[in-house]
């Protein structure tokens, strides 16, 4: 995947083995879909549902169960391992009992989700992701001949540079608004655990970007939004779009829906050199975290999708994955794009110092910048300063502004002269840095303590809590403003050792 696009959860496993035999499978598994559209056993909730859900946290277990006993392969070990439930992170999933390292948590029958080949105009020639098609309408019916043409097409009709390349995104788009739209059998039950909302930044409005405090990412949220919008008039809208016969989406409200959820649920995986990517109902229930306890596979042998434990989990442990598997340079600003929240200490950030050299870190090139980051004073100062105290996230905020620090100062990893004048000159530097982020502190609208204090929400029952994309919103800012105060820390410290 080019490091533009949208999505993407998890590592991009490669699997060497033969894709499974899609016949074979099929005599081993098939059946059809005659199930319920509603949560079986589910009662009605007596609470009313968080907003930006359809259903109240009450019906999310039974819900989540009865599409589990739909998408599970029947008899699997994973049957019945993991729950869904409110978590600290939100709604997420949650082990019914321990687990060893290795154990499959959740295991998904490939015909039950939704999967497409990157490039089916590739070297492939999209085999994999074709007959993952032609298996999914054995199970779940045929579907419009035009929709599965434009499934398997090469079409690359994005009209923005960063999803140029993404046909895939607009297949998975057209497939996910067939289903959620007209789709029988598990696809009412997958939407309604679906948010109806989304934080990521192409649903922001105009007078809410501020809120953003960034003038970069008020422009990403602008460029993000028009994108979809002029998705949804060529191809999605069933007025406008080429696409219209199918009567995917009536307004562009679907369709910015239907964007956010791939964007922000959709894993990728390859197969014998195929890359594809996939709509999972169930495992895209799992959150990230930056020590995730499970990780996920396309298993083209068994024709499933499996979530794995990394490490012992035990009863009743959030199951998270780590969305930065496949694109390890991924800062908060795309978290943000793509899924609508920011990673606290994300060692992808830089602090967009100015005055430095630039030139000197793309010649150094990343990994000789890593190597030298090892042995650098700076780095020893942001060790020093981890170890004084801190949680993880602060230690990988020093790391993060240790890397955007070193192309300017620290010598780049090299010995510092200790002739005076050296020394001076290198004070000079750090006094510099110091006044920039000073600067760029200053240049917020508020506070980091202010931040803190609106996420941490008011006593005040008559004030009501921040909505979901503002809290989001509030959330991205604090995270940039402690990387600028873990920058002045670690300069302060990096200036005392000279
Ligand atoms: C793949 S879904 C995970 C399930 C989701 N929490 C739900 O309720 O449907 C990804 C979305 O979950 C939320 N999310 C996942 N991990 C998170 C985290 N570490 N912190 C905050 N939100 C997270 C974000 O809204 C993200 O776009």
């Amino acid at each position: 995947m080019n490091s533009q696009c949208v999505r993407v959860l998890g590592p991009h496993v490669t699997s060497q083995r033969a894709p499974v035999s899609a016949a074979q499978s099929r005599r081993r598994h098939r059946r059809t879909w005659q199930t319920p559209c509603t949560a079986s056993g589910a009662t009605e909730a007596a609470s009313s549902p968080r907003d930006g859900f359809s259903i109240a946290d009450a019906e999310l277990s039974a819900t989540f169960d009865t599409l589990a006993s739909l998408v599970v392969p029947p008899g699997d070990p994973s049957a019945g391992v993991l729950a869904a439930r409110p978590t600290p992170l939100g709604r997420g999933l949650t082990a019914r009992q321990a687990a060893p390292p290795g154990a499959p948590l959740l295991t998904v029958e490939l015909w039950n989700t939704l999967c497409v080949c990157d490039d089916p105009a590739g070297s492939g020639g999209g085999a994999f992701g074709a007959r993952a098609l032609e298996d999914w309408e054995m199970v779940h019916g045929p579907l419009p001949p035009m929709l599965q043409a434009y499934i398997l097409s090469a079409h690359r009709l994005a009209p923005t540079p960063s999803r140029a390349e993404s046909g895939w995104f607009t297949r998975l788009v057209a497939w996910l608004l067939h289903v959620t739209r007209h789709g029988g059998g598990v696809w009412p039950l997958y939407k309604r655990l679906l948010p109806r909302g989304h934080e990521s930044l192409m649903h922001f409005l105009p007078e809410e970007r501020h809120e953003l405090q960034s003038p970069e990412l008020e422009a990403l949220a602008e460029r993000e939004r028009d994108a979809i919008l002029g998705l949804h008039a060529s191809i999605f809208s069933e007025a406008t779009g080429d696409l219209r016969a199918l009567r995917l989406a009536a307004a562009p409200a679907d369709t910015l829906w239907a964007a956010s959820m791939v964007n922000s649920r959709c894993f990728a995986d390859e197969v014998a050199g195929e890359a594809l990517s996939l709509v999972v109902p169930c495992a895209d229930m799992a959150n990230h975290s930056s020590a995730p306890n499970a990780s996920y596979r396309l298993d083209a042998d068994s024709g499933s999708f499996q979530l794995i434990a990394n490490r012992d989990v035990a009863e009743g442990e959030e199951v998270c994955i780590s969305y930065l598997g496949q694109n390890p340079t991924k800062p908060n600003t795309l978290m943000l794009k793509d899924h609508g929240f920011v990673i606290p200490g994300n060692v992808n950030d830089r602090v967009p110092f100015s005055a430095g050299d630039d030139a000197q870190s793309r010649a150094l090139g990343a990994p000789r910048v890593a190597a030298a980051l090892r042995s650098a004073p700076l780095a020893a100062a942001a060790a020093r300063l981890a170890k004084a105290g801190g949680d993880a996230a602060g230690a990988r905020r020093l790391e993060a502004a240790a890397r955007s620090l070193h192309p300017f100062c620290g010598r780049g990893g090299g010995p510092l002269s200790a002739a005076a004048a050296a020394v001076e000159k290198e004070r000079r530097t750090v006094d510099a840095l110091l006044q920039q982020c000073s600067d760029m502190l200053a240049s917020h609208a508020t506070t980091l303590e202010t931040d803190e204090q609106l996420l941490a929400g008011s006593d005040d029952p008559g004030t009501p809590p921040l909505s979901p994309r503002v809290g989001a919103a509030v959330a991205a800012r604090l995270e940039r403003k402690r990387l600028l105060v873990a920058a002045q820390s670690l300069l302060t410290a990096y200036a005392e050792g000279l």
